[in-house]
């Protein structure tokens, strides 16, 4: 049941979370998309925004997806909230494996994200017509782009990560 395993979604909906706990149950590398920019830069990700702008971000963004590609080897992917914008990285991402749309209500996200510095999309607007706005231009790429979503409202990540492994091992890779 093993191969790669992409995890999009919106902030909050706990891709890297998850994505740490499946990579350790699949025994395969965990990767977060976000983190790998992050050890390149050597600087956190508003520092990343306020330097290089979204555009400069995203740039980067594409480039690791793109040689992560190139890797071909099993890991869990765990992908930034806006990966999926690019439509060069929703072909790799499905070109590399299984791709999951971790689903989220804004309401839970909300409570999730409420606190967090650490993304500049979020920084200074009201929050809840911020994280609405968001929705609707991308949840429908997340849905579009996913072989398969499942909706982590009301969940525990223990839950969430069950029913992943109960869909892998349904479809094996
Ligand atoms: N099932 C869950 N129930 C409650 N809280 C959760 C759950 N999953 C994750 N969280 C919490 O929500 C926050 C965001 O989770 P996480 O960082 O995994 O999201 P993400 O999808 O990787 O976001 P980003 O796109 O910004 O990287 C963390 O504080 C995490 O502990
Ligand atoms: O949703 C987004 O556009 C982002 C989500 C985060 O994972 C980071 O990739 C960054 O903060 C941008
Ligand atoms: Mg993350």
């Amino acid at each position: 049941m093993t191969g790669t395993v992409v995890l999009i979604g919106p902030m909050g909906s706990g891709k890297s979370t998850i994505g740490r706990l499946l990579a350790a149950r699949l025994h395969i590398p965990y990767v977060d998309s976000d983190q790998l920019i992050v050890s390149h830069t050597g600087v956190d990700i508003p520092t990343i925004f306020e330097i290089e702008g979204e555009a400069g971000f995203r740039e980067r963004e594409a480039k690791v997806i793109a040689d992560l590609v190139e890797q071909g080897n099993p890991m869990v992917l765990a992908t930034g909230g806006g990966a999926v914008l690019d439509p060069r990285n929703r072909s790799h991402l499905r070109q590399m494996g299984r791709v999951i749309y971790l689903d989220i209500s804004v309401a839970e996200q909300l409570k999730r994200v409420r606190h967090d510095r650490n993304r500049p999309l979020l920084q200074n607007t009201d929050l809840e017509t911020r994280l609405e706005q968001l929705a609707r231009q991308r949840n429908h790429i997340y849905q579009q782009t996913a072989h398969w979503r499942v909706s982590g409202d009301g969940l525990r990540s223990d839950q969430v990560l069950r029913r992943i492994l109960r869909h892998l091992q349904a479809y094996p890779a």
